[in-house]
């Protein structure tokens, strides 16, 4: 699903108006509409409800919502913050079919709030064009001092759709916005999550091939995307052709890196493993993961020595940044054209000697978190140049990265950007990326292009983490966990997706 800007959106406003047609009134009635049935889903104790309007189109809405869940028998109180014979026209036809309303001009206008209460921010949408300040500041400061349930219609008030807000500036902070059609950049963007809350998009019938023909390269990952690329296993394939992945992972203490990586691959479909260990790693491998094949790094707790070999190599999992490992790394990366995938101390490796950055082979996969990717890429200013920065990274360099988190972003060596909707913050936990990284090693040792494996690979980490989750009856996940729960990911992606 692509992620529109707001100038993109209010486009597909005016297309569909024009081609629908439908009077842009109309439009506003269906949004309207279709927001109250999600409101009512989400609270379904009918509690008062105060509705702060502006005087544009999302002020518009939150009159229209207003009057509809009055007709569903709501407790509704209407407020208008600005010139009422300023607003534009759709707000002043609903102004006209609502029944009482307040105007708030000063302080001491603004009612009392209870806890009980639930308020929804109609002041301004993706039509916010400056800052909030003067009173509209006060009120949005006001309300965010309350306990009560708040819910945004569209976006938060004070939030920039595609842009940093500046640093002194202030947003509403609901706890539900209920979004019309299309997910908004700052959505996805940790910053801006207190100004998101949770979210949902409501589909209002917006022109759907006008909004594939936008320009965008900032998406959201969908299964209908995504299930497809699950690889086929033929009837009479071999293990060997099923996909052989070498990992390069572990040193003393962090042999468990290595073994998460391994079970998580080897539930991902792969063909035959072979782990590249220091000598301290060989017994500990041999026992707790007898299914691989353990190959001699030659260094006693740290990998010396990687040898040369066809299979997919993932490197990185625990694997130390000491300079032997370094050299061996070099030498490793002076031996293939590969795409592998780079993760954890691979990464650090990266980030302390930038010059091998041009050794790793175009298309190559690598998943930093966000400490990993700072050491690789300097600090951003805030989240919106982080992702500039991602982009650009990716572009320049010729590879995939995924940008771990909550929405892990997933770039391509051509700066798209997929957000990937799967996971829970239980997944937020010692080992997890170790998992993430068998499960794509896996998949690109199976012949997925690397983009593929990459979203494929992160969707299906998050969809584990989720039945885990699920299935456990808790918020908190151990990384195994994760590596048990994969064939239940896998099946209900594939499920859901007939
Ligand atoms: N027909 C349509 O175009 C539809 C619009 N919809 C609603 O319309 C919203 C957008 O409406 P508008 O484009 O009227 O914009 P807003 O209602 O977000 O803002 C209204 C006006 O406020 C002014 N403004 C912006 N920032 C300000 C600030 N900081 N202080 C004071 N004034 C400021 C601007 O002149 C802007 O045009 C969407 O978010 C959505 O809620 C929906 O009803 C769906 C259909
Ligand atoms: N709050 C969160 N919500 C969803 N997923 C998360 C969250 N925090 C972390 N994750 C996921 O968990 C994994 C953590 O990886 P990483 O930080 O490398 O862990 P580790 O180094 O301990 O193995 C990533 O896939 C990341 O996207
Ligand atoms: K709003």
């Amino acid at each position: 699903m692509k992620v529109l800007t707001s100038e993109q959106i209010r486009a597909a406003d005016q297309y569909t108006i024009k081609h629908e047609p439908i009077s842009s009134l109309d439009l506003m009635e269906r949004a309207s509409e279709k927001f109250v049935l999600k409101f009512m889903q989400i609270n379904r104790e009918n509690r008062p409800v105060r509705i702060f309007c502006g005087v544009g189109n999302n002020g518009g809405d939150g009159l229209a919502i207003g009057r509809l869940l009055k007709d569903k028998g709501w407790d509704v109180y209407l407020y208008i913050v600005g010139n009422t014979r300023k607003g534009s026209e759709d707000f002043k036809a609903n102004l006209e079919r609502s029944g009482l309303y307040a105007v708030l001009n000063k302080e001491i206008d603004l009612p009392k709030i209870n806890d009980s209460d639930i308020v929804i921010d109609g002041l301004f949408g993706s039509g916010l064009s400056r800052p909030l300040d003067g009173f509209y500041r006060e009120v949005v400061e006001f309300l965010n001092g309350h306990q009560c349930t708040k819910v945004s219609i569209d976006i938060a008030s004070g939030l920039y759709a595609n842009q940093a807000m500046p640093g002194d500036a202030v947003a509403f902070k609901p706890d539900f916005t209920l979004s019309f059609q299309v997910p908004k950049l700052a959505f996805f963007l940790p910053d801006c999550h207190p100004y998101v809350g949770e979210w949902c998009l409501l589909d209002i019938g917006l022109n759907q091939s006008f909004i594939q023909k936008q320009e965008s390269n900032i998406f959201q990952s969908e299964l209908k995307d995504i299930s497809p690329l699950f690889p086929v296993r033929e009837k009479f394939i071999h293990k060997n052709k099923a996909g052989r992945l070498m990992i390069a992972a572990g040193s003393k203490g962090k042999m468990g890196a290595a073994i998460l990586c391994a079970r998580a691959a080897f539930k991902s479909g792969v063909g035959l493993v072979n782990i590249c260990s220091p000598k301290c790693g060989v017994d500990i491998l041999q026992v707790t993961i007898p299914e691989a094949m353990v190959v001699d790094g030659k260094g006693a707790n740290e990998i010396h020595s990687f040898p040369k070999t066809e299979d997919t190599i993932l490197i990185g999992p625990g694997l130390g940044t000491k300079p032997k490992t370094i050299d061996a790394f070099e030498k490793l990366l002076k031996t293939t054209d590969k795409p592998m995938v780079i993760d954890a101390d691979g990464l650090n490796i990266l980030s302390k000697k930038k010059s091998l950055l041009k050794l790793v082979p175009k298309e190559s996969i690598l998943t930093p978190h966000p400490g990993e990717f700072k050491r690789l890429v300097g600090e951003w200013k805030n989240d919106f140049d982080r992702l500039y920065k991602l982009q650009n990274f990716c572009v320049k360099h010729e590879f995939n990265v995924v940008l771990k988190g909550a929405y892990s972003a997933v770039c391509n060596s051509t700066g798209d950007v997929h957000f990937n909707p799967t996971g829970n913050s239980g997944l937020a936990t010692a080992g997890s990326g170790d998992v993430l990284a068998g499960i794509i090693g896996a998949l690109l040792s199976q012949s997925l292009k690397p983009f593929d494996a990459l979203r494929l690979g992160v969707y299906l980490h998050g969809a584990a983490g989720d039945e885990a989750g699920r299935s456990l009856e808790s918020p908190w996940i151990q990384a195994s966990d994760i590596v048990n729960f994969l064939p239940k990911g896998i099946s209900s992606l594939l499920n859901r997706a007939i």
